[in-house]
């Protein structure tokens, strides 16, 4: 039971990955009429959970089964002693869903066509389009959506809002601004994607025990598109919540007591320029947080001391630098070989004047993380061939403008974008947003379903940069793989960053603080 849960959480569908699950569910034989009355008393029972004081609830109510699911729960609503209102333009309904409005009508809720009679509802449940639409919505409904959504009435949509696409989060014409999404079943592809955001609110999900052997069947044992989520973040981190006692032996956050500091990872960071010294400090706090073993920065020989006030623990490589402060050429202490890292990450505030400390470390056997200014000496001058033939594994971190750069076409829906990034190139690219997606080049592919707006701020991505590069040093010591360091970084750097704009507000995470939270965080 527990792992079921743990599946669906972590399970994204499609909608004809849905509709399969949906048709296995009805062929094993249960009735669609039990389904849509077991799912509609699951969100009527939620709605009277968290949102019990409104007067009056408008129920808009559309031709197909997320019609029917709104009419059950106006009627349990009405039962439960509500003011239920139902609204529905159309005249043709898919017959479940006539079946339901019959019998509404005949408990005597009221039922209009003309929206202007929900001006003084005090919520709506939104039921006019459910998963599976592909076309644009066109008026009068076009329009009646735009009614609603400038009377900023709170809206609880159920499964998805109505008017986006299932898949792609692409708004059809025009889509309900709903404050809460009750999505059914199995979270869809597209209340992940960033161009859902601003429409999908609060997002639940209302598990109505879809039977795990359906999931596997379609999706198989390891569903292609998964969200990081908060136990499998820290079961990799090996903490249960701050009590040491339930980690597992040997963990991130339970080290082993005869671990020495070449075992918790070494990691060169290249950053930082005179014009982005702050880039280069960031980074270090970030790898900092990591509790990486070792951590050697490169940085121009200007900036040296700068650094080493900042990380006494770390050792700072001085190279050589142009008269603008830019690194000319990566030079190792006693010609070391770069290969003894255990990886290297770069690219904050390096520029893109000079490109050859990117060749030299392309050429590298070890982990490399590429980001920032990295990416765009990849993107405009060396080219992504030079990644393709890379001997051991990459990771990059694009924002959206350094992604497009370096791969030019960015579809509408952004988690193809970059399932195609990924096995074009043969690395794992971590597109950076409101919901950050990271392929591998076999096209599995998480989402980090949770974040805070506190991160768009300039620094967030370094601290990023070096935690990540931190975490992926302890890969081989911890025998953990690559893709489950970067999505539990990705997911650790976010849940800092919620945590310390619950407590200093949006405005107050910072790049320094951000990297205090990222211990604290852990600490909670
Ligand atoms: N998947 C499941 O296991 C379950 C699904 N249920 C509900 O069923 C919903 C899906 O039901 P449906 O497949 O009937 O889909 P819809 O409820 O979205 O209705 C589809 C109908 O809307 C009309 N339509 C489609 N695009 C249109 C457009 N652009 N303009 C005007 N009319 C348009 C068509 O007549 C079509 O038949 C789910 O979202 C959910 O609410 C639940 O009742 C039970 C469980
Ligand atoms: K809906």
């Amino acid at each position: 039971m527990k792992n079921r849960k743990k599946l669906i959480d972590q399970v994204v569908v499609t909608a004809n990955q849905m509709r399969e699950i949906e048709n296995r569910i009805l062929a094993g034989g249960m009735p669609i009429a039990a389904l849509m009355e077991k799912v509609s008393g699951l969100i009527a029972r939620w709605i009277i959970q968290y949102i019990s004081n409104f007067k009056q609830i408008g129920i808009l109510v559309g031709p197909g089964h997320n019609g029917g699911d709104a009419l059950v729960v106006a009627r349990e609503l009405y039962f439960r002693g509500y003011e239920v209102k139902v609204y529905s333009p159309f005249n043709k309904y898919k017959d479940l869903t006539a079946q339901h409005f019959q019998y509404v009508k005949s408990l005597g809720i009221s039922c209009y066509s003309d929206i202007q009679e929900f001006s003084g509802c005090d919520i709506f449940l939104d039921g006019i389009f459910g998963f599976g639409l592909k076309t644009d919505i066109q008026n009068p409904i076009a329009s009646v959506i735009s009614t609603i959504n400038q009377w900023f009435i709170p809206v609880i949509s159920i499964d998805i809002p109505s008017g986006l696409h299932t898949d792609t989060g692409e708004v059809l014409g025009t889509a309900i601004r709903a404050r809460y999404t009750l999505c059914l079943g199995l979270w869809k592809l597209g209340l992940l994607q960033e161009q859902a955001l601003d429409y999908v609110g609060r997002t639940e999900l209302i598990d109505f025990d879809i039977p795990e052997v359906d999931i596997q069947a379609v999706l198989g044992k390891m569903p292609e598109i998964q969200r990081i989520t908060f136990p499998k973040a820290l079961s990799i981190l090996g903490s249960s919540g701050g009590i040491p006692s339930k980690c597992p032996s040997f963990s991130l956050f339970s080290r082993s007591l005869i671990t020495h500091k070449y075992k918790e990872g070494s990691l060169l960071l290249i950053c930082g320029s005179q014009r982005y010294a702050g880039a280069a400090i960031l980074t270090a706090l970030g790898a900092r947080a990591s509790g990486v073993g070792m951590l050697s920065i490169a940085v121009p020989e200007s900036l040296k001391f700068l650094l080493i006030s900042h990380l006494p623990e770390a050792i700072v490589i001085g190279c050589p630098e142009t008269n603008t402060g830019v690194i000319t050429k990566l030079v190792l202490p006693n010609n070391m070989d770069i290969n003894k890292f255990d990886a290297i990450a770069c690219g904050p505030g390096l520029t893109t004047e000079v490109n050859s400390v990117i060749y030299q470390v392309l050429e590298s056997k070890i982990p490399l993380l590429m980001d920032a200014d990295a990416l765009n000496i990849l993107a405009k001058i060396l080219g992504l061939s030079l990644l393709i033939n890379r001997q051991a594994p990459s990771i990059l971190t694009p924002h959206l403008g350094e992604f497009r750069r370096l791969f030019i076409n960015i579809s509408e829906d952004r988690i193809a974008s970059v399932q195609t990034a990924a096995k074009e190139t043969g690395a794992i690219i971590l597109l950076k947003g409101a919901r950050t997606v990271i392929s591998n080049s076999k096209g599995k592919t998480w989402v980090n379903p949770e974040s805070t707006s506190a991160l768009a701020r300039g620094g967030s991505g370094d601290i990023l940069t070096g935690l990540l590069g931190g975490l992926i040093t302890k890969v081989a010591y911890y025998n953990i793989s690559l893709e489950d360091m970067v999505t539990t970084a990705v997911w650790w750097h976010s849940q800092a960053a919620i945590l310390a704009a619950n407590e200093r507000t949006e405005l107050g995470v910072d790049g320094i603080t951000l990297a205090n939270y990222l211990t604290q965080v852990i600490c909670k």
